[in-house]
């Protein structure tokens, strides 16, 4: 499904390949103005690799990438002063002090933010005068942050902004990104916080082993199914409970005492599993019918073994 709006980054069947692993694998999407696109995939799906191409800062093997209409790989200089950058570390001399460098990048800008007001909001007034390296790993991706959106970017990259942030510096990473999309912006961020990819991007592009497996809004991928959960004593005997739902229902227990009904979830199937628990003296506890989340279909689509 394609995105809404104009594109600001358009990829077709790019490939990277370190020696003999391709790290990116003939992945093609699209990162729309005016909205937020979040790239989520496990360790080593290729995100970081996808977004650095689209900076400029490696060459695909093969493919094409247009940033902005333009190649990054060749149109670096028009492209700096539309593009914000926020990498997964760094991006900032250890040696530069904080509020200098912001001053010195806001500089470079026709019409940049206030660096006072903007450090001021990221809660780094105090730091204004501490060096990069000093500086604590949230507060290091703060900065961060603020180098990325002081020159009002067309489009910014974002490699996991709140990964290690408190929940304020988290809270107000969100709403900067809000006013970035507000304000027409294209934002393309990576995240494994599932719960912040759904509740921020208007479109979710999932990869794994560097290739595309699901993409489309959070809502459009979630879907409309949803599932019955509820808690109570280990050991249930759910075949005999399945035998009393309709074809195609599934039902399990993980982790023990916590119970999963995935079915057509209506007032029907409601009672039949209430009626069930009742006929077998169970009390069921914190009953409740939900959606599948960003975090269910992610899981679903790119398994649960853990990634070397
Ligand atoms: N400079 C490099 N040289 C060799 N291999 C690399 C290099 N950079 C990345 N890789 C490999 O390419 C694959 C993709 O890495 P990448 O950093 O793009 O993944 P990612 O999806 O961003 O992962 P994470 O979620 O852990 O940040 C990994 O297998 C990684 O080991």
């Amino acid at each position: 499904m394609t995105p809404p709006g104009d594109a600001a980054v358009e990829l077709d069947a790019l490939v990277k390949r370190y020696g003999e692993r391709r790290a990116v694998d003939g992945l093609s999407l699209r990162a729309a103005r005016g909205a937020v696109t979040a790239l989520l995939g496990p360790n080593g799906a290729g995100k970081t690799t996808t977004i650095e191409i689209c900076e400029g800062f490696r060459r695909a093997d093969s493919g094409t990438v247009r940033v902005l209409g333009r190649d990054p790989a060749a149109d670096g200089r028009e492209l700096r002063p539309r593009v914000g950058v926020m990498p997964q570390s760094g991006g900032v001399p250890g040696t530069a002090r904080a509020g200098e460098f912001l001053r010195l990048v806001a500089s470079f800008h026709a019409t940049p933010l206030d660096p006072a007001a903007l450090l001021e909001r990221l809660g780094l007034t105090e730091h204004a005068r501490t060096p990069f390296r000093r500086m604590s790993g949230g507060q290091q991706q703060r900065l961060s942050l603020a180098v990325a959106v002081i020159g009002r970017p067309e489009l910014v990259f974002l490699d996991e902004p709140t990964t290690g942030l408190d929940p304020q510096a988290r809270h107000a990473t969100w709403e900067l990104i809000e006013e970035l999309r507000a304000a027409g912006a294209a934002v393309v961020l990576t995240t494994h916080n599932m719960d912040e990819a759904e509740r921020l991007s208007d479109h979710v592009a999932i990869v794994d082993h560097g290739r595309l497996v699901a993409e489309g809004a959070p809502a459009e991928l979630t879907g409309a199914e949803r599932q019955l959960r509820f808690r109570a004593r280990p050991g249930l005997g759910l075949e005999e409970l399945l035998s009393a739902l309709p074809a195609g229902s599934a039902a399990k227990e993980s982790p023990a005492g916590h119970y999963l009904i995935e079915a057509d979830v209506r007032p029907e199937l409601l009672a039949t599993v209430t009626a069930w628990c009742a006929s077998h003296g169970v009390l069921t506890e914190d009953l409740r019918i939900e959606r599948r989340t960003l975090e269910d279909v992610f899981l679903e689509l790119t398994g649960r073994e853990l990634r070397s």
